[in-house]
C-alpha cells in the first residue's frame, strides 16, 4: 500500500445526523470483504467468520445482533484493527487495512476508532481524567489540550465532579461513561462499541445507550454497536444478524427514522 491509512484526513459526518432519505447515499466508511476468521486450539481450528461482507457508510448507526459465541467481538476486532482475518478484506475509508504495520495499524485505531467495551477496561492506576487523555498523550497531542479536551468531555458524559476518581471509585455506568470519553477524545470517525451495556443493569444501560446515540448525533459519527440483546439493538435504525459466521438478514427500515441506506450488506 503506497499511503499509510494514518495519513487520512480524520473526518467526520457533517454533523448532520444521517439525514432525510432524499439524501445521496454517503461514502461507504468501513467495508468487509468476504472475511474469514479462525482460531486455532491445538490441531483443531474454529472457523468463526466464514465470509462476512459489510458496507457501513459515513454517520450510520448499525446494530450487529447475535448470540452468544456468534462471532460479534470477533468482528468488531478486525474491524477495528485489533486483529487481523484469515482471508478476505477491509477498507476504512476506501483505503485496505491489510499491508499495515503494527505501527501504522495501532496509529490508525488511536486516531480514526473509538473502541467502547462491555468490561470498560479502564487502567486502574489512573484517575478519570487520565484514563480519558491516555490515546490523546498517544497521538502526541499537546497536554494542555488533551487535558481541555478531556475536560470537556468529561463534563459531557455528566463526569465533572469525578475527573480525580480512579476506576474503582466509580460505578460501573460512571466507568462506562469514562471509557465513552475516552473513546472520543482524538475524534475518530468511527465508534466501535462491544455490549456497551452488557454489564450494567437495565436503567443504567437505558442511559448509556441514550447518552451514546446523543453524542452520535452531536457530533456525526458512525456507530457500530454489537450486542446480543433484542431491546438494544431495537435502538438502532438498521441491524445486522451474525449467524453461522455470516451476516444474516435484511436492514430493516423504520419509515420515519434515520436513513438507512447507510448500510448495506
Ligand atoms: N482467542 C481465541 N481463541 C480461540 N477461540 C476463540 C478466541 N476468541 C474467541 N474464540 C471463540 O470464537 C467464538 C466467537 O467468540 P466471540 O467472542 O467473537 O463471540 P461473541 O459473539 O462476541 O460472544 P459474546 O456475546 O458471548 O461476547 C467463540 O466460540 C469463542 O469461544
Amino acid at each position: 500500500m503506497s499511503e499509510s491509512i494514518s495519513s487520512i484526513p480524520n473526518t467526520r459526518g457533517t454533523g448532520l445526523g444521517p439525514g432525510a432519505s432524499s439524501e445521496p447515499a454517503r461514502p461507504p466508511i468501513l467495508e468487509a470483504r468476504r472475511l474469514v476468521k479462525r482460531y486455532r486450539m491445538g490441531r483443531r481450528s474454529l472457523e468463526v467468520l466464514r465470509g462476512v461482507n459489510l458496507v457501513i457508510r459515513e454517520g450510520a448507526f448499525l446494530a450487529i445482533r447475535g448470540a452468544s459465541g456468534a462471532g460479534k467481538s470477533t468482528l468488531l476486532h478486525l474491524l477495528g484493527g485489533l486483529d487481523v482475518p484469515d482471508e478476505g478484506e477491509i477498507l476504512f475509508q476506501g483505503r485496505p487495512l491489510a499491508g499495515l504495520s503494527e505501527t501504522a495499524l495501532s496509529r490508525f485505531r488511536n486516531r480514526h476508532v473509538g473502541f467502547v467495551f462491555q468490561a470498560y477496561h479502564l487502567l486502574p492506576e489512573l484517575d478519570a481524567l487520565e484514563n480519558v487523555c491516555l490515546p490523546a498523550r498517544m497521538a502526541r497531542m499537546d497536554p494542555r489540550e488533551a487535558e481541555r479536551r478531556g475536560r470537556e468531555l468529561l463534563a459531557r458524559v455528566g463526569l465533572g465532579a469525578r475527573m480525580e476518581h480512579k476506576p474503582a471509585e466509580l460505578s460501573g455506568g460512571e466507568q462506562q461513561r469514562v471509557a465513552i470519553a475516552r473513546a472520543l477524545i482524538n475524534e475518530p470517525a468511527l465508534v466501535l462499541a462491544d455490549e456497551p451495556t452488557g454489564n450494567l443493569d437495565s436503567q443504567t444501560g437505558e442511559e448509556i445507550l441514550r447518552l451514546l446515540l446523543e453524542i452520535r448525533a452531536e457530533r456525526g459519527l458512525t456507530l457500530v454497536m454489537a450486542t446480543h440483546d433484542d431491546r438494544v439493538a431495537a435502538h438502532a435504525p438498521a441491524v445486522v444478524e451474525l449467524v453461522d459466521g455470516v451476516i444474516r438478514g435484511q436492514v430493516p427500515v423504520q419509515p420515519t427514522g434515520p436513513d438507512l441506506s447507510g448500510v448495506g450488506c
